[in-house]
């Protein structure tokens, strides 16, 4: 689904910020990604979704070279990765429906095919009947499930995620990491960037760690 190979990156400043990165999720597997502050865990995401571009290496994303994708193909890519914040990135004067409804908008569905789709990614995170609710009305593990459904709403085959439990307690972090293993036991791929060793430790995935730039430890599963 997504391969890394031999990926660098350098910003400018020259700070090597990954080094000869290699590494394979396969289609329908879900992986975390952990590592100190400042080990890589971000730009390894950013540029996975061709948001920032690699200084050394290749990256193929479902069987196609995207290492250096034309900027007017970049929307083909995204449109196939949904992507959760840690600090859920909802735009807080629009409505849950709203907020769920924006990849669509953006795509061009018409509206009366959108609401149906919205409800349905709400009720896959639970929270179909606050569908008229600001952001603010919600608590913040309800604004994160509110960004996952966003996330998910057009269907994407990749799921990433950086630190999105960052700003919630074990409980409701818990919760969220169990909505991201049910979309992955429904076939899409998942990648979650996190420092919560406890929460790793508690959930048995495949384990990539970071370690200033470098991938020290691709831990498979123990199942
Ligand atoms: N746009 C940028 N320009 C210059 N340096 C950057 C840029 N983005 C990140 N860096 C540097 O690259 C290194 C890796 O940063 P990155 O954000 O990927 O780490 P991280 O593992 O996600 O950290 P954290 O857990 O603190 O979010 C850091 O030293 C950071 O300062």
């Amino acid at each position: 689904m997504i391969r890394f190979s031999q990926v660098s990156k350098v910003y400018p400043g020259r700070h090597q910020a990954l080094q000869k990165v290699d590494f394979e999720l396969k289609q329908g597997e879900m992986a975390f990604l952990t590592g100190h502050s400042g080990a890589g865990k971000s730009t390894l995401l950013r540029l996975a979704m061709a948001m920032e571009r690699v200084s050394a290496g290749q990256i193929e994303f479902a069987g196609k070279d995207i290492t250096r994708l034309a900027a007017h193909r970049i929307p083909f890519l995204r449109r196939q990765i949904g992507i959760v914040f840690q600090d859920y990135k909802l735009l807080n004067d629009r409505s849950v429906l709203d907020n769920v409804a924006l990849p669509l908008v953006i795509e061009g569905y018409a509206f009366r095919d959108i609401k149906p789709r919205v409800l349905a990614a709400l009720d896959k995170v639970g929270l179909r009947d606050k569908y008229q609710c600001l952001p603010a009305m919600l608590s913040g593990g309800e604004q994160q499930r509110v960004g996952i459904a966003r996330a998910v709403v057009n269907k994407p085959t990749l799921l990433i995620a950086d630190e999105p439990t960052g700003n919630l307690d074990p409980q409701l972090s818990e919760e969220i990491l169990k909505i991201f293993s049910e979309f992955n036991h429904n076939g899409v791929t998942v990648l979650v960037a996190t420092h919560d060793l406890g929460l790793i430790s508690r959930m048995n995935y495949r384990t990539l760690t970071l370690h200033e730039g470098r991938l020290v430890d691709s831990q498979e599963q123990t199942l």
